[in-house]
């Protein structure tokens, strides 16, 4: 499916996005490994979310929908889950195949783990060595580098490792793999990443230390059934927090967004820049804050990204290039290779489309330079697949001199599925 983006003249009224994808990912995972019922409110009926309910359906659990973004899951304990009969295939969903591989460690039968191309592309070796080194028999093509995984579960040994890079991926495939092993077992991140794991496994009673990027979690817990309400997902509202900056005329508030502090460094890039983002009625349903957002549109200026910043904005700096191009001044990302190993090479991706919409913008190797005040004048851009880069483009759209047309934008059902529809709720010609 192509979709045709053209200027508009504000980007107005109140709106709220759908269900935190990493929150609503965790929660089916840890609701099917607790004793008891655990409710999901809040769901993210995404592609990528609905791989993991199928994936841990096909493992046994029980997981009924009771409304349209309401879940109920039927958990047994950490060792109940079934060997599948069939190979577990998590689509497009790096936080599916990842997560679930933790888990699956610990179980005491064998099970295989696939998905699309693209996941076929993305490391595993990441996981795999730790998992090994826990006592999991892993394999994978290329020797374990990536999917398909094959897993043997086994009795875990509790471990200490230092992650390579700042990723809430492998923290919570450790952590996760962690509950099966016979003692403590401790992550080490470079700089903290997303702790939606770390805040849920407390909420459903295991017991972690936490001391600063050092995470040590305890063995066997006897973990409880929860509700869990899933906030809005910060990640998603970037893009509607992007188009309300850039675009002429504009006042948006956006209900119920998920503002922990490990998620918004692009709110925190948008303030250095100069934008206008009120935090309003911070709140908290479980253990996550939430907040309403009331957006204006600004006079931008760049900013310099690297380091720390990066875990905390990884999945926005793709939008970031294009609120970049629309505001004074240089903008720089580095010490952002990660961006290469997401659905797409997110550097390489951002920048090709970037350039086809007239855009002037320098790649680095872990990055990009992009100077501000550019016209975007418009053309034929793809997603090449990927959810993110679809948005991304579109939010560029709402101020290109002549239309953006996007091809293939259903991928954007993988994080968004009403995307489109809720933005042009919001735009007025
Ligand atoms: O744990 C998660 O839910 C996620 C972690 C991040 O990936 P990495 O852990 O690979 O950085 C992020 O990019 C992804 O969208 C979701
Ligand atoms: C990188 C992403 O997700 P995942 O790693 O779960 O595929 C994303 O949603 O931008």
């Amino acid at each position: 499916m192509n979709q045709t983006i053209q200027a508009i003249s504000s980007v107005s009224g109140t709106i709220s996005v759908p269900g935190d994808k990493s929150i609503s990912h965790r929660a089916i995972m840890l609701g099917s490994i607790a004793n008891g019922k655990t409710y999901v409110e809040g769901f993210l009926n995404s592609d990528d979310c609905l791989s993991t309910i199928r994936v841990f359906r096909q493992l046994g659990v029980e997981i009924e929908k009771v409304k349209e973004t309401s879940y109920t899951i039927r958990g047994k304990g950490l060792n109940s889950l079934k060997e599948p009969q069939e190979i577990l295939n998590v689509g497009n969903s790096g936080t599916t195949i990842r997560l679930t591989s933790g888990i699956l460690s610990g179980q005491s039968f064998h099970s295989v783990l696939t998905g699309d191309d693209s996941i076929a592309r993305r490391p595993m070796g990441r996981i795999v060595e730790p998992l090994r080194i826990m006592g999991a028999q892993i394999d994978g093509r290329e020797n374990g580098k990536y999917a398909p995984l094959s897993i043997r579960g086994n009795r875990l040994k509790g471990i200490t490792y230092k992650t390579p890079v700042a990723s809430a991926q492998i923290k919570s495939a450790i952590l996760f793999a962690g509950l099966y092993a016979d003692k403590e077992t401790t992550v080490i991140e470079p700089y903290l990443s997303r702790d939606h794991s770390e805040k849920m496994l407390k909420q459903f009673g295991a017991k972690l230390n936490i001391n600063k990027n050092t995470i040590t979690i305890q063995p066997e817990p006897e973990l409880e059934g929860q509700k869990i309400i899933v906030p809005g997902d910060f990640s998603s509202a970037a893009f509607f927090i992007a188009a309300a900056l850039i675009v002429p005329n504009s006042l948006l508030r956006i209900k119920n967004v998920g503002i922990n502090s490990t998620r918004v460094g692009f709110l925190e890039a948008v303030k250095a820049m100069n934008g206008s983002v009120e935090i309003e009625d911070i709140r908290y349903y479980g253990v996550e804050p939430m907040a309403d957002l009331v957006i204006k549109t600004s006079s931008l200026h760049g900013i310099t990204i690297s380091g720390e910043w990066i875990p905390k904005i990884i999945d926005e700096l793709p939008l970031l290039a294009v609120i970049a191009s629309q505001a004074e001044g240089t903008t720089i990302v580095r010490d952002a290779i990660e961006l290469r190993v997401k659905e797409t090479d997110r550097i390489k991706t951002i920048v090709s489309e970037m350039r086809k919409i007239g855009v002037k913008i320098e790649e680095l190797k872990d990055g990009f330079i992009i100077e501000g005040k550019q016209y975007i004048e418009g053309g034929r851009v793809s997603t090449h697949g990927d959810h993110r880069i679809g948005m991304a483009m579109a939010i560029a759209g709402l101020v290109s001199k002549k239309p953006i047309i996007i091809e293939n934008t259903g991928v954007i059902s993988i994080s968004y599925p009403g995307f489109l529809d809720d933005l042009a709720k919001i735009s007025k010609s």
